[in-house]
């Protein structure tokens, strides 16, 4: 197939993600004010902004924790605006918190597994009727939840309590937890924050390593080093509303981001 025939296969796939004239009021106040973007399969789309935009609402939109006053949104083509934010984990929408906390008296090992998703063992019944595929199961589980240790370089702290860990750390140990459950997309929210520079380095390295498996990434990140290095696209939130689109150095200068970020509004 020719560069550009696969190129345009590409854009024909339907978007991982899709929000569309999407609002969100609290009481008078329009947090998310009419807002349409998609994330396209396989890219790494950034998502930043004023303090204030609408960032974080947006995201709590898209994974269900709180749900739209009108508007859509999309996964894999699916509408699933008035959906559960559970039931979009089991369509595959992976999303990791601005401070993550951890089961601090639980292994690493057992924080992971506890993010299985489906495992026969959880029903009781199972437990009593066939032991031996509760046990694989288990068994298939601790190897996956090892070797996602291992992916965000911290199979040497496998066996310790969560309590342990740095806040670089725990980054990297939500983002073992999220993949726990096969995402095809992670909404990643602020994974640079709190984060020292050597941790910082594997942080992006390991995102840009799973993101090479295929897995689609939304980030919210306010170090713009980090967005310009990993995203390949970056939409702008200000007031609630989209500012611009493009890529990290076409919205650096988009004198309306300026301004925005100056302290005027959009
Ligand atoms: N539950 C809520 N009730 C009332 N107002 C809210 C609620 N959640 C957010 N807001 C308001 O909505 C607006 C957008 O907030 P949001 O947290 O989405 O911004 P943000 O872009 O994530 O900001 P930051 O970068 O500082 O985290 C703010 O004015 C905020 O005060």
């Amino acid at each position: 197939m020719s560069e550009a025939a696969e190129r345009q296969g590409k854009e024909t796939r339907v978007p991982v993600l899709t929000a569309s004239n999407v609002v969100r009021r609290f009481g008078g106040l329009v947090a998310v004010n009419d807002v349409s973007f998609h994330v396209k399969p396989g890219e790494i789309l950034g998502l930043i902004g004023p303090n204030g935009a609408g960032k974080t609402t947006m995201f709590d939109l898209l994974a269900g924790s709180i749900l739209p006053t009108s508007g859509d949104i999309l996964l894999n083509g699916t509408r699933v605006s008035g959906e559960a934010a559970h039931l979009r984990i089991g369509r595959g929408l992976g999303r990791t918190f601005q401070i993550p906390r951890p089961l601090p008296n639980l292994t690493l090992i057992e924080n992971i597994m506890i993010a299985a998703q489906g495992q026969a063992g959880e029903k009781l019944l199972a437990n009593f009727l066939t032991p031996w595929r509760v046990a694989a199961q288990e068994k298939a589980a601790r190897t996956k939840a090892l070797d996602l240790l291992e992916l965000v370089t911290l199979s040497h702290l496998a066996h310790e309590p969560a309590r342990v860990l740095s806040g670089g750390q725990r980054k990297l140990l939500e983002l073992a937890r999220v993949m726990m459950a096969d995402p095809a997309i992670i909404l990643l929210d602020e994974p640079a924050a709190g984060v020292n520079a050597t941790l910082l380095e594997v942080i992006i390295d390991r995102i840009r390593d799973i993101n090479v498996r295929g897995i689609t990434f939304l980030l919210i990140e306010h170090n713009i080093d980090m967005v310009t290095r990993l995203c390949h696209r970056v939409l702008v939130m200000a007031s609630g509303q989209l500012l611009s689109e493009g890529t990290a150095e076409e919205v650096a200068r988009d004198p309306r981001v300026i301004d925005a970020y100056l302290g005027g509004t959009a």
